[in-house]
C-alpha cells in the first residue's frame, strides 16, 4: 500500500535531520515541503510570529490545536523553558503517529504530550484528566470551524485566564470567518492580526492574536 505524504515527510526527516536538534528537523520539513511535496505545517515564514510570540509569553502551559506531523509542536517546545509542557492535540491517528515520531527524533518528547482525539473531546478533559490548571497560550490550528466554537468551549471549562493568549493560523487562507467574527467582536479579547503568507506559497495569510481579559 503506497506511503502516506506525511510518512514521506518523517522518512525525509529521519534520513536528513540530525536527531535531538529541533531546528534541523524544521528547516529539514520546510526544504521537503517547499521542495517536493507542500503541507499543512506552519511554515517558517509564520513560524516566525509563532516564535515571537511564544517568546513574548513564555508559557508554562500551551495548547496546541492541530499537531499534523508535528512541525509547530516541535517549533514551540524547542522555545519552552524547564518545566514547562505542551499539550497538542491530534485527531488523525495516521498523523498522531507520525507527529509522535517527529517529536521523538527531535528530542522535545519531554516537553511535549499528544494527545488523540478530537478538540471538542479533548477540552473538556483539560482540567481533570491532563491537570491542567489554565492555558498561557494557545496555538488554534487545526479544523477552521472549530476554532470559534472551540474559543467558545476554552472559555466554558475556565481553561483561559485573564491574559491568556490564543494565536490562531489561516485567518485569511483557509480562512476562519466564524472565527474572526466572534472574536473582533469580542470585548474579553484584546485582538491584532499578523498579515503572512501561507506556507511554501505567494498566497496572503494572516494569523490572529487574542488575548483573554478575564
Ligand atoms: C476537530 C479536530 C481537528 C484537529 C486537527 N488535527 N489536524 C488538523 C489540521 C487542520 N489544519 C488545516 O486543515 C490546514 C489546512 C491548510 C490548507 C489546506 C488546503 C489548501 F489548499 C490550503 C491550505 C493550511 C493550514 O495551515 C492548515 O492548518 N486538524 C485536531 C483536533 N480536533
Ligand atoms: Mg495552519
Amino acid at each position: 500500500m503506497n506511503q502516506s505524504k506525511e510518512r514521506r515527510i518523517l522518512n525525509f526527516v529521519l534520513q536528513n535531520a540530525v536527531r535531538g536538534d529541533p531546528c534541523s528537523v524544521m528547516e529539514t520539513i520546510d526544504k521537503y515541503c517547499s521542495e517536493k511535496e507542500w503541507a499543512m505545517n506552519v511554515g517558517d515564514v509564520k513560524g516566525v510570529i509563532l516564535d515571537k510570540t511564544v517568546e513574548e509569553i513564555n508559557p508554562k502551559v500551551a495548547l496546541e490545536l492541530g499537531t499534523y506531523c508535528g512541525y509547530s509542536a516541535v517549533r514551540i517546545a524547542r522555545l519552552l523553558k524547564a518545566g514547562a509542557r505542551l499539550l497538542t492535540v491530534e485527531f488523525n491517528p495516521e498523523f498522531a503517529a507520525i507527529a509522535k515520531q517527529m517529536i521523538e527524533f527531535a528530542g522535545v518528547q519531554d516537553k511535549v504530550k499528544l494527545l488523540e482525539g478530537p478538540s471538542e473531546v479533548i477540552i473538556p478533559q483539560l482540567k481533570k484528566k491532563y491537570e491542567v490548571d489554565t492555558l498561557d497560550f494557545v496555538f488554534v490550528d487545526h479544523w477552521k470551524d472549530r476554532y470559534a466554537p472551540d474559543t467558545i468551549l476554552l472559555q466554558e471549562c475556565s481553561l483561559l485566564r485573564k491574559g491568556s493568549v490564543l494565536l490562531a493560523d489561516n485567518i485569511i487562507f483557509p480562512g476562519a470567518p466564524e472565527f474572526v467574527k466572534y472574536i473582533r467582536n469580542n470585548p474579553r479579547f484584546q485582538c491584532s492580526t499578523y498579515l503572512s503568507h501561507l506556507e511554501y506559497m505567494k498566497v496572503q495569510d494572516a494569523m490572529e492574536k487574542a488575548v483573554f481579559l478575564g
